[in-house]
């Protein structure tokens, strides 16, 4: 549904060259919420702006649904940019219009006659939850209520594709909640695909089906979330499921969708081991249950256990056991003997 291919964006800022976007490819798929998480400066608004070409790549290809975007001349994007929606942290709402009023906004901008978009309005409306706030002015509204604006109007040119730029960021929890699951909702019902950006990991966690961390320019990981959880040493799942740095010897296990199975029951009651649960998180991520257990494994059947474990679909990641640590260790030792 986007494709991104080789994305490059290069600044001019007092003439000194800023690369904020240094060679990225992303592809969203029709119908999936995906969300881009990273800190702030890595490039996550430069990107959202460039895939509707609010700023022209310096180099490489936009697509959205199909159509090049990076072809085409001012009034053809003009036209496509219709059918790409998108919010604002900040909501970016009319002051002096209503609420009814922003909405129709973009449709005026369209040229869609005045019963035709009354009707449209106050389907808009209703769909977020505002039918009865159609004659408010934005400054009587909560921050979610306007965000809900915002969303009426993004949705107001039937966009197949809605961008959400840290859509949530200005909200309380319980705010950021709500306007999530009426992403989600609008998402299941709509069939509209969503790219967000974030910094925050609850973003991800709560709706997204994708998601790709970026970092000075760069897209560090991306995928579907279940599989992103089950790569070894993925970032993301460091940062869904955080635990203590490893003790030699110890076992980390990560599992997605098999929260319900009892493995470690079985796995302790098939082999001679002994297991000690250090640590654990479990989370609802992308829909599913998943985690991470840090073990403590001993006994004679340990190795047949571990490979039991990644038999049944479970990532396992040993840490050295402290006589294979190696330079670290010894390093450690002559510190405390100088020391003392
Ligand atoms: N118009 C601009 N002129 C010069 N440099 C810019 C411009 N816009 C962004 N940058 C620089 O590009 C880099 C990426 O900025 P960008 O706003 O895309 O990051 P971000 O991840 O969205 O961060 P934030 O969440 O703080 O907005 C930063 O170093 C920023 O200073």
């Amino acid at each position: 549904m986007i494709d991104v291919s080789g994305l490059r964006k290069v600044y001019r800022d007092r003439g000194r060259e800023v690369v904020a976007i240094d060679g990225v490819d992303l592809h969203v798929r029709e119908g999936e919420i995906f969300g881009v998480l990273g800190q702030s400066g890595a490039g996550k608004s430069t990107l959202l702006r460039c895939v509707n070409l609010l700023e022209r790549p310096t180099a490489g290809t936009v697509s959205v649904a199909g159509q090049e975007l990076t072809r085409l001349g001012e009034s053809d994007l003009r036209r496509a940019r219709q059918r790409i929606g998108m919010i604002h942290q900040h909501f970016a709402l009319l002051s002096s219009r209503t609420v009814a009023g922003n909405v129709a906004f973009p449709l005026e901008v369209m040229g869609v006659e005045k019963a035709e978009r009354a009707r449209r309005v106050a389907e808009l409306l209703e769909l977020v939850g505002l039918a009865d706030k159609a004659g408010t002015h934005p400054a009587q509204l909560s921050g979610g209520q306007k965000q809900r604006v915002g969303i009426a109007r993004a949705l107001a040119g039937n966009p197949s594709v809605l961008l959400s730029d840290e859509a949530t960021s200005a909200l309380d929890p319980g705010t950021t909640q709500s306007i999530l699951a009426l992403l989600k909702r609008l998402n299941r019902e709509l069939g509209l695909t969503i790219l967000l950006i974030t910094h925050e990991m609850n973003v991800i966690k709560s709706i997204c089906d994708s998601a790709a961390i970026m970092r000075d320019g760069l897209i560090e990981e991306s995928g579907a979330i279940p599989e992103l959880i089950a790569k070894p040493g993925s970032r993301l799942t460091a940062e869904l499921f955080p635990l203590p740095a490893p003790e030699p010897g110890t076992v980390t296990i990560t599992f997605t969708g098999q929260a319900d199975e009892p493995v470690v029951s079985q796995m302790v009651r098939k082999f001679d081991v002994d297991v000690n649960i250090l640590g654990g998180v479990l989370e609802e991520v992308a829909g599913v249950s998943a985690g991470r257990l840090r073990l403590r494994l001993t006994g004679a059947e340990r190795a047949a256990a571990l490979t039991y474990l990644s038999e049944r679909g479970l990532l396992v990641e040993e840490a050295p056991a402290a006589e294979r640590a190696g330079a670290s260790g010894i390093s450690v030792t002559s510190q405390v003997e100088e020391i003392a």
